[in-house]
């Protein structure tokens, strides 16, 4: 079967090159890319991407050898009704291989139609290198890479505020605008360059915070056979994900104009504060998607549809979203509760193959962002603990051994969470007295958790008496007997 390549495109497009991006991974492919490629197709952008790595080559060197087309896949179900479509992306036009065409890079930074730069560098690339230089050509991080493009433009057009960029970071960090800005100015400072060029970052670049959603998959080994049949080309690199997307870019309304996504019928919204959007999303979808995992992994599956669709944990999981989570949060109730169907909807989408394993990466710091202000939040306003809640924290330290029916699984996090984890369990007997000492080490952990977790009011105990349960029972029977409980529970609440 034939590669992909630009003699098999029928309406072949070309256009200007306007945006810079970092990052060449699923998510921008299938986001960003894909929006570009919408607004270019309707003739209201009329711009194209150049990408770079952030870290390596590798990629963009294949992605060229595509003639950097790719296929987007996007299947699940919208408004009752089955949706399934894909399309050929050619938003990109050259990919720039840092190493070996730096020279390109500093080209690129002096061509005159270039106005956005987008990055998606995971939550660990908006980082502060301190070893980087100006010199270095690449620098190791990505704000040190983006400094160096940001002087080269600044010196070529001497300072002309008109020929500033705007900049919209879609990393799942809070504030990523401002952070990435900062970063920028602090590497100013570090190389010794001039107070002109930080009136001009300031004055003549447009930072924008922004908030993505759009559950990527990434590559569709699971049914990649069919889709080739179907598309009847190979690509290395279709990427699937779900029809949903909504951007929330921060910034002033002027971006809009020159961004019309809006336009094309794109669920891209332009406002002045991104931060109820952000708690939302974060503590809902991704919140739920971190609590289920060690839950459901550990019960022996594999994909968040598995999980939603078991009627155990399904019904587990709506009792944590309408009793925990969504009192918790002060926002208006009307708009929780239907983007909280919607995520369901979403997760129970029949063709994502969303891996559990693959959420549970760095699940530490994940439930540190995503739940731990749910928990908070809840026990300040309650006086009580959320129980469903601390189901998941006793089931993500039982998923730190590591272990589940059938055997052992990869563990991935940083050196120090997995060090630490396994010298709690190396030494572990299976007693209440034992799950008690783990669980207040683990909470312990400031570095962690920001705080020690050991002071909150009969938390410990809590977690240790269900990871006893989980020890003892498995975590099929302990979460029946703590969906049991709370319906005891609220039966009692019920008749009061
Ligand atoms: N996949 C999704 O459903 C989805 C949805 C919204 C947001 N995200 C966010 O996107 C990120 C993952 O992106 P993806 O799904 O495209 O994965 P991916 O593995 O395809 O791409 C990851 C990208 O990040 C770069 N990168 C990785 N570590 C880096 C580091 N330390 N410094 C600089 N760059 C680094 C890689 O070079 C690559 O460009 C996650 O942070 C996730 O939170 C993913
Ligand atoms: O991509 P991660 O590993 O940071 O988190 C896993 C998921 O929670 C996440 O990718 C969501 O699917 C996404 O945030 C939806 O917009």
């Amino acid at each position: 079967m034939e590669k992909l390549n630009f003699s098999m495109i029928s309406n072949k497009q070309s256009f200007p090159e306007k945006v810079l991006q970092f990052g060449e991974g699923n998510f921008l492919r299938a986001f960003v890319d894909w929006q570009i490629d919408v607004m270019n197709e309707a003739r209201e952008f009329n711009g194209s991407v150049v990408v770079v790595q952030p870290r390596g080559y590798e990629k963009i060197e294949k992605l060229k050898k595509q003639d950097y087309l790719y296929t987007l896949y996007l299947q699940g179900v919208k408004d009752n009704r089955i949706v399934k479509e894909h399309r050929i992306i050619q938003s990109i036009s050259r990919g720039i291989n840092l190493y070996s065409e730096y020279d390109l890079f500093v080209e690129l930074a002096h061509q005159e139609e270039l106005r956005f730069v987008f990055s998606n560098t995971t939550e660990a690339g908006i980082i502060f290198e301190e070893t980087d230089q100006l010199a270095d050509c690449p620098q190791k991080s990505f704000p040190g890479k983006l400094t160096a493009f940001l002087y080269e433009r600044f010196k070529e057009f001497k300072g002309d505020l008109h020929k500033g960029l705007i900049i919209i970071p879609c990393e799942l960090i809070e504030k990523n605008g401002e952070t990435l800005k900062e970063i920028v100015l602090q590497y100013a400072d570090l190389w010794g360059l001039n107070h002109a060029f930080k009136d001009w970052v300031h004055r003549g670049n447009t930072f924008c915070s922004s908030l993505v959603d759009r559950i990527v998959t990434g590559y569709p080994y699971d049914n990649i056979q069919e889709m080739k049949e179907e598309l009847g080309y190979e690509d290395e690199f279709i990427v699937a994900g779900e029809p949903y997307h909504l951007w929330v870019i921060e910034g002033p309304d002027w971006v809009e104009q020159e961004f019309p996504a809006n336009k094309v019928g794109l669920n891209t919204l332009f406002v002045n504060d991104l931060t109820p959007y952000r708690t939302m999303k974060v503590r809902i979808l991704n919140g739920l998607h971190t609590a289920m995992t060690p839950v459901a992994f550990l019960s022996g599956m594999n994909t968040v549809a598995d999980a939603v669709n078991d009627p155990l944990i399904g019904l587990y999981l709506k009792e944590l979203l309408y009793r925990e989570i969504i009192p918790s949060l002060n926002m208006p109730r009307k708009k929780l509760l239907s983007f909280a169907e919607s995520v369901f909807e979403r997760f129970k989408n029949p063709f994502n193959d969303h891996y559990l394993q693959s959420i549970a990466l760095n699940s530490i710091a994940k439930f540190k962002a995503r739940n731990l202000p749910t928990l908070l939040a809840y026990y300040e306003q309650n006086n009580e603990l959320p129980m469903k809640l601390v189901f998941s924290f006793a089931a993500l330290i039982a998923f730190y051994k590591g272990m589940r029916e059938g055997g052992i699984f990869q563990l991935e996090d940083a050196p120090d969470v997995l060090q630490q984890f396994s010298n709690l369990w190396r030494t572990f007997t299976s007693s209440l007295v034992d799950c008690k000492q783990l669980t207040a080490n683990v909470l312990s952990f400031e570095a962690w958790w920001g705080q020690d977790l050991n002071k909150i009011p009969g938390f410990t105990n809590a977690i240790a008496e269900q990871l006893y349960l989980i020890e003892k029972m498995g975590m099929g029977g302990a979460l029946s007997s703590v969906m049991a409980e709370a319906e005891i529970g609220q039966k009692g609440a019920d008749h009061t």
